[in-house]
């Protein structure tokens, strides 16, 4: 039976929610999926560090209070985050990189990536700088260690979308896409329709777990930009960087333009789009559009996302689900893990 051996970087919703995951699913994995997963080590800036080369207990990991320090009541943990240590010296097969999104640079995230393909282990994150900053870099660095860098949950959480554009949807020439591609700024629309306020709308993404350590990046569109440039670079084969892509949020909106929109049979939506322009160049925007209730995209509430993409041969698909949320993200992570043992089988056929 194989058997994966994980560290976790960043232990934070989505990491401990794959902890979860683990603790409750390995059994079922085995015959479900033909392996099983071990935590070899864990690290976190707020939470400290700990490596268990013979692995760490899932269930006991899940249960450790959110509070500074807190690996270090387990044998053997650290108060401090060890990272380069749990990266390079843990024995893992496979770095699972779930720390903050920086939109300015990708790193640290970006650094601890490298420091994983280089020492020939795959990397599966949801982490948006690495990829939508650094994606092409990492992606040859991954291909000339021979090992995988999956991003799966980079976009819509759990939903698939990367993995079915560019393999369901091959060949079927995608000229563009546009989406709700935040799950926090849906939500908060969708409570400010119901007549909750802005703030505490964003408070309740918060508790929920659906928005980023700063929520200026959901409800400023900075986070649907950087998710832009990873649908755009991977599917429309464009070369765009964070600045190609015009953006602007939902923070002006107030709970009387959405009351005005629903008189006027409309909802407000944030939407990320791309699109290839008759010169080839790759046009793609960040912002609240107002939409008629019969447009396919209106009636998509809550943290639920959707993307239209728009291809030659089969017109307009559309994909919808989570757009956010820790068990859902955690389980893009399982979807890349699979991903990273079904090429492996093949690669042994
Ligand atoms: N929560 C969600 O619905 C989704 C989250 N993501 C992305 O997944 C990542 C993780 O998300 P969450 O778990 O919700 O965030 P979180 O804020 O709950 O957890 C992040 C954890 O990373 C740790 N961390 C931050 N910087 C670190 C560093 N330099 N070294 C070690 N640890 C560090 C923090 O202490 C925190 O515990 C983020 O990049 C987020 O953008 C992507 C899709 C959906
Ligand atoms: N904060 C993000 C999390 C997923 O990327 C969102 O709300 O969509």
């Amino acid at each position: 039976m194989t058997e994966y051996k994980l560290a976790l970087v960043g232990f934070g919703g989505v990491n401990r929610a794959l902890a979860q995951l683990i603790a409750e699913r390995n059994e079922q994995w085995k015959t479900e999926l033909g392996f099983t997963l071990k935590i070899v080590g864990v690290t976190d800036l707020f939470l400290g560090s700990i490596i268990g080369r013979e692995g760490l207990d899932a269930g006991v990991l899940t249960r450790l209070p959110a509070a500074k320090g807190a690996l270090a009541q387990l044998p053997g943990g650290e108060a401090t985050a060890l990272n380069e240590a749990v990266i390079k010296d843990s024995g893992a097969d496979i770095i699972v990189e779930a720390t903050f999104t920086n939109p300015v640079d990708g790193e640290p995230a970006t650094s601890f990536c490298r420091w994983a393909l280089e020492g020939g282990k795959h990397v599966v994150t949801t982490n948006k700088g690495p990829i939508a900053l650094h994606g092409s870099e990492l992606k040859a660095l991954a291909r000339r260690n021979n090992v995988a860098f999956e991003y799966e949950g980079s976009v819509m959480s759990g939903t698939p979308v990367i993995r079915l554009a560019r393999q369901a949807l091959a060949g079927s020439s995608i000229g563009g896409f546009e989406g709700i591609l935040n799950g926090t700024s849906n939500f908060v629309l969708t409570s400010m329709e119901g007549g909750l306020g802005f703030a505490e709308a964003v408070a309740k993404a918060q508790e929920l777990g659906y928005a980023e350590a700063d929520p200026t990046a959901d409800v400023e569109g900075h986070d649907v930009r950087l998710k832009v440039v990873i649908l755009a670079n991977e599917l429309l084969d464009a070369k765009l960087t964070v600045s190609d892509v015009t953006c602007s949020g939902i923070s002006s909106l107030s709970l009387g333009d959405i009351e005005q929109a629903r008189q006027d049979g409309a909802r407000w939506k944030l939407i990320g789009a791309a699109k290839r322009q008759a010169d080839g160049s790759i046009s793609a925007s960040v912002e609240p559009r107002l939409l008629s209730n019969d447009h396919p995209l209106a009636s998509v509430c809550g943290a639920t996302n959707a993307v239209s993409f728009s291809t030659g041969l089969l017109g307009a698909v559309t994909v919808s689900g989570p757009g956010a949320g820790r068990t859902e993200t955690a389980f893009a992570l399982l979807s890349d893990i699979i991903s990273i043992h079904q090429s492996r089988a093949h690669n042994q056929e």
